[in-house]
């Protein structure tokens, strides 16, 4: 079977400066990867020449096994695009607008009428078959842009920015249909937005600069900016060096009279000692957990690094 996408030593150019940056990235499975990154990272930019939008300075993008820029055609049948700015026509009826998106992905005639009944029923537009998209409300109109983009179900579909200025009920309701549209296809996502990415996102692929700066699965993105840190909950907060005192810790940070941020060598695991000092002083442990709060911080940090 043929990698769903590869991108091998990908840059693009606009005039002298450069958006991106040797690439190289693998998607093999359905799910959603994340391409995280900061405004003007290059994450537009590659969704865009994926989708064969924008030609390539340099580098290769195939789709199931076809290379965007020599199999155009076939590479197209195996892509479904939602831009920052989805492609809508206001105009148009819910039904007009799927059926001409059918027809431009060259669909079996036969097959477009059942397809659009079938991708309005899974997006949770067939009660507004016939309004007028300049009538639906911003969350609706994002489910006609995913509805178009897996319409002729594509390998890949790629979704820019998705949940971009959505209120907070739009954003559960899109957050819902892309985790079942990537339960049938891989989901390429992106987002400037580390928690939305955490949320969605099986693996993530962190670009900066048009570089990329990391890929692997969140799991191990967690571990990566975790800075070997955790928080603890105490009754009877001890006092700093009885903390310190805990093997394998090495610095604390007070936070409130109940809680501290332990720090700890990498590739530690100081649980148990916490739990054991705790019982043998009384000092009532309440809660131990791992350090998510530094997350945000250390994403910024991480972009200020790789755009030096
Ligand atoms: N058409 C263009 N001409 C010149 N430079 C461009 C063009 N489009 C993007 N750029 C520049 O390329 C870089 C990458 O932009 P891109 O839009 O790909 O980033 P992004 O990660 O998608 O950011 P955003 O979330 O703000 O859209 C930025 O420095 C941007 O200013």
């Amino acid at each position: 079977m043929s990698t769903i996408l590869k991108i091998e030593h990908l840059s693009h150019r606009y005039s002298s400066s450069w958006a991106v940056r040797d690439l190289n990235i693998e998607i093999n499975q359905n799910g959603i990867v994340g391409l995280l990154g900061s405004n003007g990272a290059g994450k537009s930019t590659t969704m865009n020449i994926i989708c064969g939008v924008l030609n390539q300075t340099e580098g290769k993008v195939l789709i199931n096994g076809f290379d965007i820029r020599e199999q155009p055609e076939e590479a197209k049948k195996n892509i479904g695009f939602l831009p920052q700015t989805p492609p809508l026509y206001t105009d148009f009826t819910i039904d007009e607008y799927l059926h001409y998106t059918a027809n431009l992905r060259a669909m079996d005639k036969s097959k477009i009428k059942a397809a659009v009944e079938h991708v309005k029923e899974r997006c949770g537009l067939s009660h507004f078959s016939s309004r007028l998209i300049k009538n639906l409300s911003g969350g609706y109109r994002q489910r006609v842009g995913i509805a178009q983009a897996v319409i002729h179900k594509p390998k890949l579909v790629v979704l820019d920015e998705p949940t971009n200025g959505l209120d907070p009920n739009q954003l559960i309701e899109a957050r819902k249909l892309i985790r079942e549209v990537a339960q049938d296809h891989a989901v390429l996502l992106s987002s400037h937005i580390l928690s939305e990415i955490r949320l969605l996102c099986r693996d993530v692929i962190m670009i900066e600069s048009g570089r990329m700066v990391f890929a692997d699965s969140m799991d191990a993105f967690d571990n990566y900016l975790q800075p070997n840190s955790m928080l603890v909950t105490l009754e009877n907060m001890p006092s700093e060096s009885e903390l310190l005192a805990i093997k394998g810790v090495t610095k604390i940070e007070m936070l409130t009279s109940r809680q501290a941020r332990l720090y700890y060598e990498a590739g530690q695991n100081i649980n148990e000692s916490v739990v054991e000092a705790s019982m043998k002083n009384n000092w009532r442990l309440m809660e131990i957990s791992a350090d998510k709060t530094l997350l945000d911080d250390t994403f910024k940090q991480l972009s200020v690094q790789s755009a030096g």
